[in-house]
């Protein structure tokens, strides 16, 4: 018996002995076979672990400092996964464009494999049939002209029900974030599945944990996970990341079910009610096909248009000039009470304010990760095949070498410029380019035109306490929504805005126009309390009913 146990004994430590020197001598081949092909240079790096020591918190900012030193293309090693990073629109124009034959798979976090269906846009690993299917499907039925013009009544229901959530709101601390958060996730619902998902006011969890399973969900694929690094090990999965997203994926999936199946047993749905469900089921889609492209478009499409939004509001805060030059063209130019589209969407200097903000702070820094499909050249460097791939579109746009005053905020540089976001100037591309390119380009920005042109035109902000806006807290952080830190994580968000007190525009009053000292007077206050700290609760006012943060009971006081 005692003999058994010590070979048993034996056994497990000569094969964890033999299984770690076999892993140890494959990590240092592997790197010491790449140092012989031609890959972009890059830091020094450690054995097994590469360069993961050194990406950190903000891996768009380290390889930015990193370009500088090694030129636009460099490589990383994170620990067996060779990592390429482009950081110039002439290395962006050769991966999206020129080579994008070789370059366009996705690389796709371990975490997010697991429920991998064949249906996938945005983590389809190729361009195959099944995502040029998907892809022309939702670019007809969602994203159209003609799409677009059916679903712009539907914008303009939720974008006022929006604002007057806001108006009711008067005399209470609101979050910014999270009000454009439920106006784009709601718009997204209703395009898809015909109905609101989440609720404005949402203290109850109305929505029945929907808002925290999908945070889970991407949070899970955004935290540092071995399996990455090590993808010899990624069945194992042994963070238990793959495991979790599956487990909240399949919670989400449970709860759309129901949604789907009545719409299935529908007869006729009447014209100007159909959703894109109704247009999937008729294409023969499966509920779990259907679910994981509403979940797919419901992420891509919510966070980035609520970031830009957000980083917006903040500078314009901090930049009076450009907040009054924006102000008197949306007073001038608007000449109904709600913000229609089709008003916004050639108002140059509007237009010029979101450009600018999309350039100092694209929500998606690297765009999203691209593969090499086999290996390739770009720019005279071999990228081998399995290579992951990122564009990082944050250093570009700070680049002093083609910005003049790059860290400023100065959307006068697009006023009578041709520079566009339309995937073309390779210096500007915040919704990438070429066959991966953003197909939600337009829908975005036409939200974010109207959200904006709204929040301006009918309220005045002001920092709590009077407070000097140069204080306003401007450091990126992951959206407080994905409290675990990220490696290389697509997500950046700005500083938390809390609005209190927003005064607005009555229902039914006359034109904006006649509101001048209204907005001029009228005090909505922004709070920037940085750091994530949001997903923490903020000490509030101890009086009974009263639910401002501490901080703001002395404005509280005097407005009574
Ligand atoms: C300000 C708003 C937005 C920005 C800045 C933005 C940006 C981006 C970026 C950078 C990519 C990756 C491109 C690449 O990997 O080369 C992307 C992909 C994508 N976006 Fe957007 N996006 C926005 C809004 C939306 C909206 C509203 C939707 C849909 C409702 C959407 C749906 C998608 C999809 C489905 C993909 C994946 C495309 C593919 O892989 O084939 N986006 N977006």
């Amino acid at each position: 018996m005692d003999i058994a146990i010590t070979l048993g004994e034996n056994y497990f430590s000569f094969l964890l002995v033999f299984l770690l020197t076999s892993f140890f001598l494959f990590s240092i081949a592997k790197t010491t076979f790449r140092s012989k092909q031609n890959i972009p240079p890059g830091p020094w790096r450690w054995p097994i672990i590469g360069n993961m020591h050194q990406v950190g918190k903000d891996p768009h900012v380290v390889t930015a400092v990193l370009a500088q030193r090694h030129g636009p293309l460099i490589s990383l090693h994170l620990g067996t996964q060779l990592l390429v990073v482009a950081a110039s629109p002439e290395a962006a124009l050769e991966i999206l464009k020129t080579k994008d034959r070789f370059t366009s798979s996705r690389f796709v976090p371990n975490a997010f494999q697991s429920y991998l269906l064949p249906f996938t846009l945005i983590w389809s690993t190729d361009c195959d049939e099944n995502w040029k299917s998907l892809r022309t499907l939702c670019r007809t039925e969602m994203f159209s002209s003609k799409a677009l013009e059916s679903q712009s009544s539907l914008r303009a229901k939720k974008l006022a029900q929006m604002l007057d959530f806001l108006c009711e709101k008067k005399g209470e601390v609101v979050s910014i974030e999270g009000v454009v958060f439920t106006t784009m996730f709601n718009t997204l619902s209703n395009i898809f599945f015909g109905k609101d998902f989440l609720d404005l006011d949402d203290k109850n969890g109305s929505d029945g944990g929907l808002r925290e399973q999908l945070f889970k969900t991407l949070a899970t694929g955004v935290t540092p996970n071995v399996s990455d690094f090590f993808p010899m090990l990624a069945r194992l999965d042994l963070q238990g990341l793959r495991t979790k997203n599956l487990k909240h994926v399949k919670g989400i999936f449970n709860s759309w079910e129901r949604i789907i199946d009545e719409r299935r047993s529908m007869v006729a749905v009447a014209e100007g009610e159909q959703c894109f469900v109704d247009c999937l089921l008729e294409n023969g889609f499966s509920n779990d096909q259907i679910s994981m492209l509403g979940l797919e478009l419901f992420t891509a499409g919510t966070d980035t248009t609520t970031s830009t939004v957000e980083w917006a509001m903040a500078e314009l805060v901090k930049n009076k000039n450009v907040m009054s030059k924006l102000r008197e063209e949306l007073k001038n130019e608007i000449n109904t009470r709600t913000v229609v589209e089709s008003e916004v969407s050639n108002l140059p200097y509007l237009n010029a304010c979101i450009k600018e903000t999309l350039r100092l702070h694209p929500p998606a820094p690297f765009l999203l990760p691209h593969r090499a499909y086999q290996t390739c050249e770009v720019m005279d460097y071999t990228l081998p095949r399995g290579s992951q791939i990122l564009v990082n579109i944050w250093a570009i746009g700070r680049d002093p070498k083609l910005w003049e005053d790059p860290l400023l905020f100065k959307p006068e540089r697009f006023l009578g410029s041709n520079l566009d976001f339309g995937g073309q100037n390779f210096e500007f591309i915040p919704f990438g380019a070429g066959r991966r390119m953003c197909p939600g380009l337009q829908s975005g920005v036409k939200s974010v035109q109207t959200i904006l042109a709204s929040l301006i035109l009918r309220f005045d902000w002001l920092l709590p306490n009077d407070d000097d806006p140069v204080n306003l807290d401007m450091s990126e952080k992951l959206s407080p929504r994905l409290k675990s830190g990220p490696a290389l994580s697509p997500h950046s968000c700005g500083p938390d805005l809390i609005m209190e007190s927003a005064k607005c525009i009555p229902p039914n009053g006359p034109s904006v126009m006649d509101y001048s000292p209204y907005l001029e007077n009228g005090t909505v206050h922004l709070l920037g309390v940085g750091g994530g700290q949001l997903s923490t609760p903020l000490p509030t006012c101890t009086k009974r009913g009263c639910r401002r943060l501490m901080g703001q009971h002395r404005l509280h006081e005097e407005s009574r």
